[in-house]
């Protein structure tokens, strides 16, 4: 262990489940004390990635590659023990679901005072005690009587707070929570990632938050990868990827988002056009056309290339319409004669659907994206999106 070493360093990951390979090389870091949120669509490995570093992949899956704790303890495919050794005490999982993370057998209090007793010697009362004080940390009220009740007998915005609860009360240095808000309403959803981000702050944990939800990135995260069909496209600390977005997919995903989240599109523009994406206060939001793609059907080159529209404007058969060739092949008889393209420049053009784009750094290194066109994305590139709306 190094003191430089970053809390959680992820280098390569490969996650195959059968056949398919549903993260194909992904490498990133989480720092101490970070939140750290993984975005993309579903079916981009955001759940599987979160998994692996817990050990929870689901059977038939296979890992490979790194994800090291402090430099030292290697996670994937580490044995059981290693983990029984983690779990809680160095790491922690707040799930979807609460319901799968509580036993419907046992009271809420005596789940959390067990949690308590998992890691260190101490008294039942005392257990009970830290039960009692982490439910009143999350914000159930009359915690000694509720401590008493059975999962069941909470609503589903409690028993979050109490996952969420469980999963700090060893405060962990690393606590990954999947999508742990996707089955509240929007108002209870709101008020348990809040408490999630207050909780974490409180106890110095980082967190991995695996999210749909740009608007809770923008408010809760400090550095956020996205990813496209099991590869990071970006990452980059939120602030700067919010204000200027380099991979094509990212600036998509936030030309999606209402105006106000969505710096790359003037708030006050109306936009034309056909009905497609969502729509806010009257106006229609420009969203990626088309769905991801078959993880066993992955085309070469840039898996997101067939629905980029920066890939498409360099496909040379779009490069010129008809009408267009027939007026260059007009002004081409009375220019001087031009020089024939170079081969490479054509084969240069088609790289997003041949080469695989890899991650590139950005400046000092605080980002990344892997798209070989980044370059040419204009300054407000939700513009590109707009033909979609
Ligand atoms: N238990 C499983 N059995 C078979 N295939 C799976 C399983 N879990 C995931 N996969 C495959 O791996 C891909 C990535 O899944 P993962 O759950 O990581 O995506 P995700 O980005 O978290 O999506 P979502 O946002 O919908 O949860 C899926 O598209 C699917 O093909």
């Amino acid at each position: 262990m190094h003191p430089a070493d970053p809390l959680l360093s992820v280098r390569d990951l490969r996650i195959a489940i059968g056949p398919v390979d549903a993260v194909r090389g992904l490498s990133f870091d989480v720092r101490d004390g970070e939140v750290l949120a993984i975005v993309g669509e579903s079916g981009a490995g955001k759940s599987l990635t979160a998994r692996a570093l817990l050990g929870m992949l689901p059977r038939g899956a296979t890992a490979a590659g790194s994800a090291r704790l402090r430099g030292e303890t290697e996670l994937v495919g580490a044995r059981r023990q290693v983990y029984a050794g983690l779990w809680g005490r160095r790491i922690a999982l707040v799930p979807q679901d609460a319901l799968s993370a509580l036993s419907p057998v046992h009271p809420v209090g005596d789940q959390l005072a067990a949690a308590v007793g998992s890691v260190r010697r101490v008294s039942r009362k005392e257990a009970r005690a830290r039960a009692v004080a982490a439910l009143e940390q999350v914000g159930i009220a009359d915690a000694g009587r509720r401590a008493r009740a059975y999962p069941h007998e909470f609503s589903g915005g409690m028993r979050q707070r109490a996952v969420i609860a469980m999963a700090m009360i060893n405060e962990p240095e690393l606590v990954v929570a999947d999508e742990p808000t996707t089955a509240l309403d929007p108002g209870t959803q709101r008020h348990v990632l809040e408490l999630l981000a207050r909780r974490r702050e409180e106890t110095g944990a980082s967190l991995v938050l695996v999210t749909h939800d740009l608007a809770a990135v923008e408010e809760h995260a400090d550095r956020m990868l996205v990813m496209y069909a099991g590869r990071a496209v970006e990452s980059g600390p939120v602030d700067e990827v919010f204000a200027r977005p380099r991979a094509p997919y990212t600036a998509g995903l936030l030309a999606s988002l209402p105006p106000d989240l969505s710096p790359a599109l003037p708030a006050a523009e109306p936009l034309p056009g056909r009905a497609r994406g969502g729509r806010v206060a009257g106006r229609r939001l420009p969203s990626i056309a088309g769905a991801p793609p078959t993880l066993a059907e992955l085309p070469p080159g840039c898996a997101f290339a067939p629905r980029c529209p920066l890939a498409r404007r360099a496909e040379p058969a779009e490069l010129a319409e008809p009408a267009e060739l027939a007026e260059l092949a007009e002004l081409a008889e009375l220019a001087e004669p031009a020089e024939p393209a170079e081969p490479a420049e054509l084969a240069d053009d088609d790289r997003c659907r041949t080469e695989l784009p890899e991650p590139q750094r950005l400046g000092d290194g605080e980002r990344e994206v892997a798209c070989h066109r980044w370059s040419e994305l204009p300054d407000r590139p939700a513009e590109l999106f707009l033909e979609n709306v």
